[in-house]
Parts: structure tokens; C-alpha cells; sequence
């Protein structure tokens, strides 16, 4: 039984909190540069890799030990200090702000945990063991890394150029459906990605080669 439920969430821009300058919360800030979030790491040191991304301009620095005002008009919170009681003030202050919060040393007392993730551009594969053992959530991820390759990256921005054809060029929503569903094989995406009639947005062609892929698969 799990009762964490799993979202994707738009933080591009936003302010996000990171509390804690070691290895953990490098590894919250890294994750949310992913996403395009307005990182802010409060502590007194910082990891060489958390330096870097400070050095660099790409996460905020503020260089001491963090105050409840510091979570203000944040969306989101991390507490990563090596000091639970720290962690679990600053959870207290994120939940009187409506804050969720995360907890790097007890994830239950948070609102939320952070999964395993790995991205192919738009494809996020992201796996979660509730706290159970991240190391499994870790390894799983590895495993998909593995079948899942960079190839994705593009598969998804050519099936992104599918679906809106197949949106714009079939109305009935049955059809629609048994197009998109034969268009995600890895037979399928392959040929579609070195299709030079797509580059050159051949409508046409693609709906009758994917009614032909359809009627294949009737048999
Ligand atoms: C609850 C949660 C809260 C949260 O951080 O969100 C949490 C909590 C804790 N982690 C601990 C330890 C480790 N964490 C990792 C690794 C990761 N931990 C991550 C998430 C989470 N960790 C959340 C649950 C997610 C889930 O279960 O799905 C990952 C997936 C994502 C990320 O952090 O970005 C990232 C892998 C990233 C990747 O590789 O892709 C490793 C493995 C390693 O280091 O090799 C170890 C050592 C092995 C071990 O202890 O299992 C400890 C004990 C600390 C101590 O002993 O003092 C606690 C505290 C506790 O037990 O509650
Ligand atoms: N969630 C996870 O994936 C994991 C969680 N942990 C937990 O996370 C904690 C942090 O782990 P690490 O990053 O490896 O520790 P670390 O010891 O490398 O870093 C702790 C950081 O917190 C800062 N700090 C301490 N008190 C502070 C305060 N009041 N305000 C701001 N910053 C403060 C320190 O300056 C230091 O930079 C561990 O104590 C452990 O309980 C550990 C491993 C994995």
C-alpha cells in the first residue's frame, strides 16, 4: 500500500526552497534546475557541486543559516540540513505558510518525496519505493535507462508531431485512439522518426500509413 499520489508539477520559474548544502540537497537543487524552477539553497557551506551552481548563477545562494522568513512565496520546500530538528521547524513553517514541504531525514513527517527520475526530453520515467528503500527506486531507474535509450528523446517530439496531425486530420475519437496506439510501437517510432515525408509534414501520407498499420494489426 501506498497513499503518496504521483503528479507531474509545473514549477518553471518559481520560486523553490532548498535548506541544506550537502549532497542531498544538490541533488533536490540538481532536480529542479531540470525543471526550470527559481532555485534558492539557504546554508552557512555549500557542496563543491552546490558552489558551482551557485558560482555559476543557476541557483541562488543565501550564505547562513535559514529563518522561516526565508520559505516566503515559495512553492515548494526542502529541508536537507543534518539536523532533523531544523528539518522539522522548517517543515513546521512551510506547513503554517501552505507550503508542502519535504523532509530529507524522515520522508513520512512531509508532504511529499521525490522519485528515482529519468528524462528523455518529454518523457519522464520515474519510479518510487514510498521510502521503503530508495536504492531500489535508484536501480529500477537505471534499468529503464538501459530500454528506454536517448533514441526517446526524439520519439516523443515525433509523436507530438503525430498526434496534433492525427487530432487536426481525424474527427471520429475511435479512430483517432486506434491510430495513436499503433504509432507508439518501436517499430513504429522508428520509422517515423527517419521519415523524410514528416519532416515535410505530409498529412496525407501519414494518416493512410497509419490506417494501413491499423488494418495490419486487425489481421
Ligand atoms: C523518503 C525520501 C524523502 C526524499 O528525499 O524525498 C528519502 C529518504 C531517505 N533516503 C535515505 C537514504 C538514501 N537515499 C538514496 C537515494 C535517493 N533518495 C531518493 C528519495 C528519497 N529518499 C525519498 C523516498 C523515495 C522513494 O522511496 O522512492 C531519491 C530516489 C531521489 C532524490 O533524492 O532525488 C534518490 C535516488 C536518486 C537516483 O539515484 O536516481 C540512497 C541511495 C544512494 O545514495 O545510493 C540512500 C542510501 C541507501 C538507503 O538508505 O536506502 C535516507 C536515510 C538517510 C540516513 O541513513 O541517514 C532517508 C531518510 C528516511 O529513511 O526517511
Ligand atoms: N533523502 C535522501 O535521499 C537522503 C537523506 N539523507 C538525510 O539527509 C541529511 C542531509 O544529508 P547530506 O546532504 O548528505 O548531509 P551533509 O552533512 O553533507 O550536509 C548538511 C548540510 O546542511 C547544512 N545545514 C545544517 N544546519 C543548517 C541550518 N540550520 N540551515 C541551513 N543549512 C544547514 C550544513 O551546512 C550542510 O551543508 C542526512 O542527515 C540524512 O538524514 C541522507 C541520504 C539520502
Amino acid at each position: 500500500m501506498s497513499d503518496w499520489y504521483p503528479m507531474m508539477y509545473k514549477i518553471a520559474g518559481r520560486k523553490c526552497v532548498v535548506v541544506g548544502g550537502g549532497t542531498v540537497a544538490g541533488r533536490k537543487a540538481a532536480g529542479l534546475l531540470e525543471a526550470q524552477a527559481s532555485v534558492y539553497v539557504i546554508s552557512p557551506k555549500l557542496s563543491p557541486e552546490l558552489r558551482d551552481l551557485a558560482d555559476a548563477g543557476k541557483v541562488r545562494w543565501l550564505e547562513k543559516e535559514a529563518e522561516d522568513s526565508d520559505l516566503d512565496d515559495a512553492v515548494l520546500v526542502f529541508a536537507a540540513t543534518d539536523d532533523p530538528e531544523a528539518n522539522r521547524r522548517l517543515a513546521e513553517a512551510a506547513g503554517s505558510r501552505a507550503i508542502p514541504a519535504n523532509l530529507a531525514d524522515d520522508g513520512d513527517k512531509g508532504d511529499f518525496i521525490v522519485p528515482a527520475v529519468l528524462r528523455r526530453g518529454g518523457l519522464v520515467l520515474t519510479a518510487s519505493t514510498s521510502g521503503a528503500g530508495p536504492a531500489l527506486a535508484s536501480r529500477i531507474v537505471s534499468e529503464l535507462a538501459e530500454r528506454y535509450g536517448p533514441e526517446y528523446n526524439e520519439n516523443v517530439e515525433v509523436l507530438r508531431t503525430i498526434r496534433s496531425i492525427v487530432k487536426s486530420e481525424v474527427s471520429d475519437p475511435a479512430e483517432r485512439r486506434a491510430m495513436l496506439q499503433v504509432a507508439v510501437t518501436d517499430e513504429a517510432l522508428h520509422e517515423f522518426r527517419s521519415a523524410s515525408w514528416l519532416k515535410d509534414m505530409d498529412k496525407p501520407e501519414l494518416i493512410a500509413r497509419l490506417r494501413q498499420r491499423v488494418n495490419d494489426r486487425k489481421g
